[in-house]
């Protein structure tokens, strides 16, 4: 299959529903590479089931697989583009949501180069049917290009600004961080298999897109909004280089009243794994 250009812009889908209970949020956190020092009190909070907190970022996965339809790409050749999450309401350490996806642009980058697949899902409270979240996320389609849709018109990423970063904190992963993070609910054999690694044209398994993503929320969490959940009310950025799992990742960070903008780099190798990235709090 391939992408059908207009066609693929019909696809939506309503009414599926998911769930997460107190121990998802615990995983996603230890996933995030949170709470691992026991001594640590502002970390415990979110593994630790008394007064339990939750990464913001777990917002990303609580509807995992929410999907609009079968775009038809090549799913091997997929890396994860862009993510934004805005907080309609904070996120719960439980609930049960309805997801509604559509399929919101795709951009034809060229043969050879791919194409850019973007989604919203809205997700409700599924006992209120208050919205509480609004997720958009731009899938990069390597195998795609050339599919015949517009070049043009794809939104503009947020700018961080030209000064020199006000902080940046030093994150390290773990060797097997991908195999605890899988357990939030990206099963991709990209992030385990070496072989499927090495078909995707990769040389080992990578860092999901969303884990990485998670670290610079945790980044913003412990530097600006005192491991207060509550104050995101969004949180976006683009994957520009695949991370290795045990890699240290730095997290630059500009803050603008309550703006705050952020990279990510990979000192040991000097290349950029996040760029664009913006935080509102509240
Ligand atoms: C809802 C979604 C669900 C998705 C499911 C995902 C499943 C997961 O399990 C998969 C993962 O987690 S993969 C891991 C995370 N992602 C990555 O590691 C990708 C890192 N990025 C790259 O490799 C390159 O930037 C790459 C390859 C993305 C682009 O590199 P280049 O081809 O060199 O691009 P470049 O020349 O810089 O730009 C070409 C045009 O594309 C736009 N663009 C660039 N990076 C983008 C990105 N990350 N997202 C969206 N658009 C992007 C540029 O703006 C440029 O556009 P134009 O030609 O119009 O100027």
């Amino acid at each position: 299959m391939a992408i059908s250009y207009p066609q693929i812009l019909d696809l939506k889908n309503e009414g599926q529903t998911f769930s997460w209970k107190a121990k998802d949020t615990i995983l996603y956190a230890l996933g995030v590479g949170m709470g691992w020092d026991p001594l640590n009190d502002d970390e415990r909070a979110f593994v630790y089931e008394k007064d339990l907190k939750p990464v913001p970022s777990q917002a990303g996965v609580v509807a995992w697989g929410a999907n609009a339809g079968n775009t038809g790409i090549n799913y091997l050749m997929v890396v994860d583009g862009e993510r934004k999450i805005v907080f309609h309401k904070p996120l719960p350490t439980s609930g049960e949501v309805v997801a509604s996806s559509r399929i919101v642009g795709a951009w034809d980058k060229g043969p050879g180069k791919g194409a850019v697949v973007m989604s919203e899902t809205e997700l409700r409270d599924k006992p209120t049917g208050e919205l509480m979240l609004t997720i958009t996320g731009s899938t990069f389609a390597r195998g795609d290009g050339g599919f015949g849709g517009p070049s043009e018109g794809q939104p503009e990423p947020h700018k961080v600004p030209d000064r020199a970063p006000d902080m940046s904190v030093d994150i390290p992963t773990r060797d097997d961080q991908a195999v605890i993070y899988r357990l939030s609910g990206d099963y991709n054999p990209l992030h385990i298999d070496p072989a499927v690694a090495k078909m995707a044209g990769f040389e080992k398994p990578i860092l999901h897109g969303m884990c990485t993503y998670g670290i610079t929320c945790r980044a913003v969490l412990q530097t600006y909004a005192e491991f207060d959940p509550a104050r995101f009310k969004s949180h976006q950025a683009r994957f520009s280089a695949p991370v290795y799992p045990g890699e240290t990742i730095t997290v630059d960070l500009w803050k603008d009243g309550d703006v705050v903008s952020f990279e990510a780099r990979i000192k040991a190798r000097g290349v950029t794994v996040i760029k664009n990235g913006k935080t509102v709090l509240g």
